[in-house]
């Protein structure tokens, strides 16, 4: 069975930030992510991780605005300087929370130029962290519409492009459901080069349990495939969180 980390961007909003930590924890999850983690001292989240024997697992590159800012600028072309500095300020943040992974966010563009500009800026990135993971997610259209990187076709075809080893796939059930119809094939064409992989349910995006997707055997297929990363509860949870959690294998719920 996979180890299981909460986003806690999105579980336990019912509490404040540094206390969602030992919730998690409480509730069985072994390791934690935040989507933009900026506005709290890197510091004060670490302690917060530490305390609760949780390791980071991932966080995204700026910008620090999860209820209303876009999601990156990677792809966008003329805001390569505002890449940079965003990145290190990820970087920086990231060697605080010993994070695992930084998810480099594409932003909104299309074209050949914006996919030029996607690779510069991966592969400036990957050469600056060497020894930092980084990944890429497709976002489905619905959710975001006119984000890069929609396909995970075009996801594997720039980590092959791009060919070093620190980029990787960020595989979220979710979007892959609702990009491919199909999320399990998903996973069969592309576990090979996923780094870290996100559920939640469809539709809905709530508790991944009961929907499109079978999660009892995506999880066996993650086995199956050989998959040795984390798994990251990502979703919005129809009530209270910890009693939405009798999916998580092995957890109090
Ligand atoms: O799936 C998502 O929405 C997230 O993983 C994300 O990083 C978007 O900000
Ligand atoms: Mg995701």
């Amino acid at each position: 069975m996979p180890r299981f980390a909460a986003n806690l961007t999105m579980l336990f909003t019912e509490m404040p930030m540094l206390d969602r930590f030992a919730a998690a924890a409480d509730a069985g999850f072994q390791g934690v992510e935040i989507l933009f983690p900026y506005d709290i001292p890197a510091r004060d989240l670490s302690r917060a991780a530490v305390a609760a024997g949780l390791d980071f697992v991932l966080m995204n590159t700026p910008p620090p605005n999860w209820a209303g800012g876009p999601r990156g600028f990677a792809a966008e072309p003329g805001l390569e300087e505002r890449f940079r500095s965003d990145f290190d300020r990820a970087l920086r943040f990231a060697g605080a929370l010993r994070t695992r992974h930084i998810h480099v966010m594409a932003g909104y563009a299309q074209g050949s130029e914006a996919r030029a500009t996607f690779v510069a800026n991966l592969s400036w990135a990957a050469a600056r962290a060497p020894h930092v993971s980084l990944t890429i997610e497709p976002l489905n259209p619905a959710d975001q519409p006119g984000y890069f990187l929609d396909d995970f076709d075009l996801a594997a075809d720039l980590i092959a492009q791009i060919g070093v080893p620190n980029i990787g796939l960020q595989f979220d059930a979710y979007h892959a459901h609702l990009i491919t119809g199909d999320a399990m094939a998903a996973w069969r064409r592309h576990a090979g080069i996923t780094r870290h992989v996100q559920i939640a349910g469809v539709p809905g995006r709530h508790e991944p349990a009961g929907g499109m997707i079978d999660y009892p055997a995506f999880f066996a297929a993650l086995d199956q495939s050989g998959y040795r990363g984390w798994v990251s509860a990502e979703y919005n949870p129809l009530g209270l969180t910890a009693q939405g959690l009798g999916w998580l294998p092995g957890g109090s719920g």
